[in-house]
C-alpha cells in the first residue's frame, strides 16, 4: 500500500516502527514470534547427511523445526541469484563442485538459452553448523517483473530472503519491488552484497543505497563474489543465525499449502507443499481444501535438487507430494490439503495471477489444429498462469486468446511451444484487458453485466453502446543516473504518464515513479528505456487499478482487406500516429509484388494513414539458363517452402515476421 509522506509517495520502511524493522532483519532479541511446540516434538536424535544419503530414503524426522531455515533468493535480473544458488549447493555438498555448475537449477531448454530464471525452483540443502545439522529450503526465483508472480509465491513457504544485490549497479527497480513483496510478508531480509570481484565494484555504495532505501544499517550487509565463492560460507552463517525457524505445529492436523505444481507425464501433477502444521506420509488420504476432492499419497520427499522420496514429511518442511492427480488445476497453487476426516481452516492461499496481456494465437496451419490444441494444454498445465480461451477469425481459423503476465512470459510461453513441441503459431497483437460501462441495454442483457472486460479487439463495442471505456495502469518504478533523467521523463510524458514521485537514491541515481497506461508499456518500453539510458536503467511495475480512457478501435487494410492480427484497440490521441508507424512498418516489411499494395489504417470508415507498395515480380528462374530440369525444380521447391511462412491477407502475401516487426513498434508513437 502506498501512502503519501510528507514531500512524496513513499512505503514501507519509513512507516515501521525499529523494533519491527529490527525482527524482520532477524536481528537478535527482536524474533517475531514464538516457535510454537518447537521442543516438544517428538524427534529423533540427530544424524548428520550427506549427499550420499541421497541414494536412500530421506528420514526426515531427524530435523526438528528449530533446525529448519526456509528461504529465498530474490534480486534484480541478472544481480546473480542463480550462481550464489550453485555455490550454495556445492558449499553444502548437494551437488559436487565442478567448472560446469552453472545455473544448476535453471533446469528449461529456455533458461539456460536466455541466461534467466522464470520458473521458481526448490532445492533442500544439509548443512552441518556447531555440531548440529541444519535443513535448508532454498527457492531460487525469477527476477523479471513478468514473473514476480512467481517470487510472492515462493515467499509464502519462507521466514526469510536474502536480497541480492549487484556491488557495481546497485539498487535496481526489482531489487525495490522484491524487498517490499518480502517486507510486506514480514520475512527477514539478509541483504547481499554480489560481485564483489568486479572491477568497478563499489560496495560501500550500495551499502549506503540499501541504508537509505530500504532503512537497513550496512553492517547487516554480507558482501561476496558468487562467482568466486568469497565470503559465500558466511551467507549460509546468517540464514542461520538471522531467518527464524517456521513457526508450525507438529502434532497439530494437517495444513499443506500448495505454492507450486509441475506435471509429469508418467506420474502425473507433482505439487511443492510447505507443511504449515501436521506430518504426511505415502499412503495418507489427503483432501483438498478447493475442490474437496480425496487423494491417497503416492510419494512424498524433498527436492535435493532433484526429487528425493522420505517416508514422511513434517510441519516447517518444504516437499513435493504426488497424489495421482491428472491436471494441475487439481494442485491449484495456493490450496490447502488436509487429512481425510480431519478438516482444517483453509490457508489464505493467494491471489490468482492477472493476466496483463492478451494476444490471438492460431495454427500456421489449420490442420495443425489438434496438435498445437495438445501442446497448449501440455504446457499450461505447467504454467497455470496462463489463460486460454477459445476463440475464432474468418481469417485465421480456429484458435484461443491467450492471457500472460507480460511480453517476456508470452515470448517464452511461444519459445516453448516451438522448441518442446515443435509448435509453430501466428500470434495477434498484444493487447491489455481494457474494460467498457455499457449504456446498451441490448448489450447488459447479452453480457449479463453492465461492465465488461475486453480481452480482444474483435469484443470491442460501439462508442454509442458505451458510457465510458476504461484502461488499466500500472504504478511504475524507474532507477537511473541521473543524466539519463530529462530523457526519460520525456519518453514517460510520450507514453502519457503521470509522475507520482522523484528521489535520489545516492549521489547520481535517481528513482521515479510514474503512473503510466499498461498499454503504453507492455510492448517496447523496456527496450525504448534501456537503449536510450545505454542499459543503465532498471524499471518494474505493480497493478494500480483502471482510468477512464478515450479508446478507439484502429484497423489495418491491405487493399481493402482487414489484416485481423494488426486490429487494435489505442488510445484516440495515439490513433494517427500509431497507425501512420504501422502503415510505414508494413510498408518495409511487404515483398513486393505482382501488383500494387494500398496499405491502410482506419478507424470506423474514417482512413487516417496510407503507405503504397509497388508492384514487383521475382523470378527464381532467371539466371536458371539451360534445360537442367532438376535445378529449376529445386528453386521452385525453395521458392514454394518460402511461400509457406507467408500469410495470405485477401490475394497478399504477408511473411510472418512481418507482423512482430509492425507490433515491436506501435507504442514509440
Ligand atoms: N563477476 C561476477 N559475475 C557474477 C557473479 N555472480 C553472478 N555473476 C554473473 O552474472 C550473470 C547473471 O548471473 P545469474 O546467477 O544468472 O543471475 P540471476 O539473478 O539468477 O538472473 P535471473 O534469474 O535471470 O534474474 C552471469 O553471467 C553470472 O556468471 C559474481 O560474483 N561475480
Amino acid at each position: 500500500m502506498w501512502v503519501l509522506l510528507g514531500q512524496g509517495w513513499r512505503r514501507g520502511p519509513a512507516l515501521v516502527q525499529w523494533s519491527t524493522r529490527a525482527a524482520c532483519l532477524g536481528l537478535p532479541g527482536f524474533r517475531r514470534a514464538p516457535i510454537r511446540g518447537a521442543a516438544a516434538e517428538p524427534w529423533a536424535p540427530a544424524r548428520l547427511y550427506s549427499a550420499a544419503d541421497c541414494k536412500e530414503k530421506i528420514d526426515m524426522s531427524r530435523f526438528p523445526v528449530e533446525n529448519i531455515r526456509n528461504f529465498s533468493i530474490i534480486a534484480h535480473v541478472d544481480h546473480g541469484k542463480s550462481t550464489l544458488a550453485d555455490r550454495l549447493l556445492e558449499l553444502t555438498g548437494t551437488i559436487d563442485k565442478t567448472k560446469n555448475n552453472k545455473q544448476v537449477l535453471d533446469k528449461l531448454q529456455v533458461e539456460r538459452e536466455r541466461g534467466i530464471t522464470v520458473k521458481a525452483q526448490t532445492a533442500s540443502l544439509f548443512y552441518n553448523c556447531d555440531g548440529k545439522q541444519y535443513l535448508l529450503n532454498l527457492i531460487d526465483t525469477p527476477g523479471h517483473v513478468d514473473f514476480s508472480y512467481e517470487v510472492s509465491r515462493s515467499l509464502s513457504a519462507c521466514q526469510g530472503v536474502l536480497l541480492v544485490v549487484d556491488a557495481n549497479e546497485g539498487i535496481q527497480a526489482q531489487t525495490v519491488a522484491n524487498f517490499f513483496l518480502a517486507f510486506e510478508a514480514q520475512l527477514s531480509i539478509i541483504p547481499v552484497i554480489n560481485k564483489i570481484d568486479l572491477k568497478n565494484a563499489d560496495p560501500e555504495r550500495v551499502e549506503k543505497q540499501i541504508e537509505k532505501v530500504f532503512d537497513i544499517p550496512s553492517d547487516q550487509c554480507i558482501k561476496i563474489s558468487a562467482k568466486l565463492g568469497t565470503n559465500v560460507e558466511s551467507v549460509l552463517q546468517a540464514v542461520i543465525k538471522r531467518i527464524p525457524p517456521p513457526n508450525v505445529h507438529c502434532k497439530s492436523p494437517l495444513r499443506a499449502l500448495v505454492f507450486d505444481s509441475t506435471f509429469d507425464q508418467y506420474r502425473g501433477v507433482i505439487a511443492n507443499v510447505a507443511l504449515f502444521d501436521g506430518v504426511v506420509s505415502k499412503g495418507d488420504k489427503i483432501v483438498s481444501a478447493h475442490s474437496k476432492k480425496t487423494y491417497e499419497v503416492n510419494e512424498v520427499g524433498v527436492l535435493n535438487p532433484n526429487e528425493q522420496p522420505s517416508h514422511t514429511l513434517y510441519a516447517g518442511q518444504v516437499g513435493y507430494l504426488i497424489a495421482g492427480m491428472k491436471d494441475v488445476t487439481e494442485a491449484q497453487i495456493g490450496d490447502t490439503f488436509y487429512l481425510h476426516k480431519q478438516p482444517v481452516e483453509p490457508l489464505p492461499g493467494f491471489k490468482s495471477a492477472k493476466p496483463m496481456v492478451f494476444a490471438g494465437m492460431y495454427p500456421v496451419d489449420q490442420s495443425e489444429y489438434n496438435n498445437l490444441k495438445s501442446a497448449i494444454e501440455k504446457l499450461t498445465l505447467n504454467d497455470s498462469s496462463v489463460t486460454v480461451h477459445r476463440d475464432s477469425s474468418l481469417a485465421l481459423g480456429a484458435g484461443w486468446r491467450l492471457g500472460f503476465l507480460g511480453l517476456l512470459h508470452m515470448e517464452v510461453f511461444i519459445q516453448r511451444l516451438e522448441q518442446e513441441y515443435n509448435a509453430s503459431v501466428i500470434l495477434t497483437t498484444p493487447t491489455v484487458p481494457y474494460k467498457a460501462v455499457l449504456s446498451s441495454e441490448k448489450l447488459i442483457k447479452e453480457y449479463r453485466q453492465k461492465e465488461i472486460t475486453i480481452i480482444s479487439p474483435s469484443q470491442f463495442p460501439d462508442k454509442s453502446k458505451v458510457t465510458e471505456y476504461l484502461e488499466p495502469v500500472v504504478l511504475g518504478t524507474i532507477i537511473t543516473p541521473d543524466e539519463y533523467t530529462g530523457k526519460i521523463m520525456m519518453l514517460c510524458q510520450a507514453r502519457r504518464a503521470v509522475q507520482k514521485n522523484m528521489m535520489y537514491i545516492d549521489q547520481n541515481r535517481v528513482m521515479l515513479k510514474y503512473l503510466f497506461p499498461l498499454n503504453e508499456i507492455v510492448v517496447d518500453f523496456y527496450d525504448s528505456l534501456k537503449s536510450m539510458s545505454s542499459g543503465y536503467a532498471s524499471f518494474d511495475y505493480e497493478d494500480a487499478g483502471y482510468q477512464i480512457a478515450e479508446l478507439v478501435k484502429m484497423d489495418i487494410l491491405l487493399n481493402g482487406n482487414i489484416v485481423e492480427e494488426l486490429v487494435t484497440v489505442v488510445h484516440k490521441e495515439k490513433a494517427h500516429s500509431v497507425g501512420k508507424v504501422i502503415c510505414e512498418r508494413l510498408k518495409e516489411s511487404l515483398p513486393r509484388q505482382l501488383f500494387e499494395i494500398a496499405i491502410q489504417a482506419a478507424v470506423g470508415s474514417k482512413v487516417i494513414a496510407r503507405e503504397t507498395v509497388k508492384a514487383y515480380r521475382k523470378n527464381v528462374l532467371a539466371k536458371c539458363y539451360g534445360g537442367d530440369i532438376t535445378r529449376k525444380m529445386k528453386l521452385l521447391k525453395r521458392q514454394a517452402e518460402g511461400k509457406k511462412k507467408l500469410r495470405k491477407v485477401g490475394n497478399i502475401e504477408v511473411p510472418k515476421d512481418a507482423f512482430i516487426k509492425v507490433l515491436k513498434t506501435q507504442s514509440d508513437k
